[in-house]
């Protein structure tokens, strides 16, 4: 079976120019099958802030009205996609920008409503990989917002590190996925203010004691969530680190096992 690719990256690159930059090209002279998902979420942010519409996150995933619905599907699916899709021309990497509706990408359910009311939030029920196939077969990448569609017309938010996790997982029945989460830091840390705590591996049992201990909190949670479930359904291989990851394995990152 062919490795396939699946990069995560996450807002605060995104929301940085110069490492968005460097980023693409790293990722845009990958050699072999790959995917690209990105997330947003502090662009997102500042925009509803500018237009004062409330911002309201739940461990680490966003409450989302229809008011924050549009902003989001205009800044992750619009301004954030197309201009992802335009740099990675510019490095000579052809690729096409997907959100869920897309080729019937990612189907998913509008979250039942429990103790908290997440709105427009969707839970990924299904991953329909022929159109990303025909692509990836033909050295096209495909890249993915943060946004899921229910099938009957309603788009949906699902966080990116969970559209990354699930796309893994569908495709690992056709290719040897590896998933790679970049972010701003070195990896998994420690301690969050260090930098140099990177724990190079962490399996299962250790991830639910330094859970328990507190040591991961806000978007760090449901990341660690989605590492670990795609693990379990099939996907080879899970690393975190920092952008620089995905073309140099001299530097620190963690790799996630069960
Ligand atoms: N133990 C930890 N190690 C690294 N980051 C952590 C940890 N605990 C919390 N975090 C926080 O989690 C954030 C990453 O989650 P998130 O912002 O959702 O990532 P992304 O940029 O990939 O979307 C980091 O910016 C960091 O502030
Ligand atoms: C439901 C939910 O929380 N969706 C996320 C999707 C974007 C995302 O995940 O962006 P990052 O990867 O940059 O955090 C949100 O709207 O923030």
């Amino acid at each position: 079976m062919e490795t396939l690719k699946i990069v995560k990256v996450g807002g605060n690159v995104i929301d940085n120019d110069a490492a968005l930059e460097k980023f693409l090209s790293q990722f845009a002279a990958l050699k072999g099958p790959k995917v690209l998902v990105h997330g947003g979420g502090k662009i997102a942010t500042k925009l509803a802030q500018d237009m004062q519409i409330p911002v309201n996150m739940v461990d680490g995933r966003r409450i989302t009205d229809a008011a924050t619905l549009d902003i989001i599907s205009m800044v992750y699916a619009g301004k954030i996609n197309k201009n992802i899709i335009a740099k990675l021309q510019a490095n000579q990497c052809n690729s096409v920008g997907f959100s869920g509706a897309d080729g019937n990408a990612i189907v998913s359910v509008k979250r039942p409503v429990k103790k908290i009311d997440y709105g427009f939030v969707g839970d990924v029920k299904k991953v329909n990989t022929k159109a990303m196939r025909v692509l990836i077969n033909n050295d096209i990448t495909p890249v993915f917002c943060a946004i899921s569609h229910d099938q009957n017309g309603q788009l949906l938010n699902t966080n990116a590190d969970t559209i990354a996790s699930e796309l893994a997982i569908a495709l690992s029945k056709h290719y040897k996925t590896e998933l790679v989460y970049c972010f701003e830091k070195n990896g998994v840390l420690l301690d969050v203010d260090d930098d140099n705590s990177v724990i190079d591996f962490m399996d299962s049992g250790t991830y639910e004691t330094l859970k328990i201990q507190g040591k991961f909190a806000g978007g760090m949670l449901p990341k660690l969530e989605n590492c670990y479930y795609a693990l379990q359904e099939g996907v080879s291989k899970v690393i975190i680190g920092n952008p620089s990851v995905i073309t140099n394995t001299n530097q620190k990152f963690s790799t996630l096992y069960i």
